[in-house]
């Protein structure tokens, strides 16, 4: 297969028609366990997604200017976030991969990471690295941003905010950037913040789900109801290999 599937394709041809936006358009992405859990005991990464389904968020990957996770997942996992399962594309094809933005007030995210690596590589794209609390701004957060820095990263700041204007916030900055799409991927606490607040924030939500069970020690998240008043509907249901896709689209 050259090019994304259609089902997926299908969920954003309508963003292309939406006038200029201040804020990208949000896809909340990531898999979960039958039990609704995305990772194991003790944060343990584990492989849900089986490969139809990883090759589709690969696909997922290609459709979005930038992938963004929490600095909980770029410490644990150590991910790369870019398109490497698909088939190769012609030499002169624009470049697949999304960009990786990583919210990390402390800038922990190791110099050494696959995400650095793979930018030096050519393998992906430069990551952004989003900072967000001012209080955290001292000799030691400059050294690691000149760290960072010196690695390839690009860090940017994010003016302070409470905890719910947080993320909106964020949306504008990244806007403001260039970032029109954006796929959040995780982790737990990211999933929680985007999902509470959903209804103004996120466009499209996609679960994979896994025929597995990871039980009570797993790492779960939290989302509000489902209050189809402000519009959450189910666009996309279908089998993937042996895995469940589950779209919602919020209504313009
Ligand atoms: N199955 C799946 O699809 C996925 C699973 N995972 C799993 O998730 C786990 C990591 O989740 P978790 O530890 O919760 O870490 P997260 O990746 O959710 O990162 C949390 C961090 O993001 C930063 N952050 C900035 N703004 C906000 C905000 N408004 N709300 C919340 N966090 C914010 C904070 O870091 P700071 O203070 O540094 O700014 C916070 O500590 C791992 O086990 C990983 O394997 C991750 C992705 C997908
Ligand atoms: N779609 C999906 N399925 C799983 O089973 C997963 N564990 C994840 N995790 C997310 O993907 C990141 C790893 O990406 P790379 O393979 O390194 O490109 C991981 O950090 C989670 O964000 N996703």
């Amino acid at each position: 297969m050259a090019n994304p599937p259609e089902y997926l394709t299908s969920l954003f041809t309508s963003y292309a028609a939406e006038p200029a936006e201040t804020r990208p358009f949000v896809t909340l992405t990531f898999a979960q366990s039958l039990d609704g859990k995305i990772a194991g005991a003790g944060g343990k990464q584990l492989p849900l997604s089986g490969p139809e389904s990883m090759l589709m968020t690969h696909w997922l990957r290609t459709l979005h200017d930038g992938i963004l996770v929490g600095s909980g997942t770029a410490l644990n996992d150590n991910p790369q976030l870019n398109t490497r399962l698909l088939p190769p594309a012609p030499a002169d094809a624009p470049d697949r991969n999304p960009r990786p933005i990583i919210i990390d007030s402390r800038l922990r995210l190791p110099p050494t990471c696959k995400l650095l690596n793979n930018y030096k590589a050519g393998t992906g794209r430069q990551p952004w690295v989003v900072s967000s609390e001012p209080s955290q701004r001292d000799a030691e957060w400059e050294a690691r941003r000149d760290a960072l820095t010196a690695a390839g990263a690009r860090v940017l700041l994010l003016p302070e905010h409470s905890s719910a204007a947080r993320i909106p916030a964020l949306l504008t900055l990244l806007r403001a950037e260039g970032i029109r799409t954006l796929m959040v991927e995780g982790g737990a606490a990211v999933i929680s913040a985007f999902g509470a607040c959903a209804t103004t924030c996120v466009n499209t939500i996609l679960i994979t789900t896994a025929p597995r069970l990871v039980g009570a020690a797993g790492v779960g998240y939290e989302m509000p109801e489902q209050d189809d008043e402000h519009g959450f509907h189910t666009v996309e249901t279908r089998l993937v290999g042996r895995d469940s896709v589950v779209a919602l689209r919020r209504d313009a």
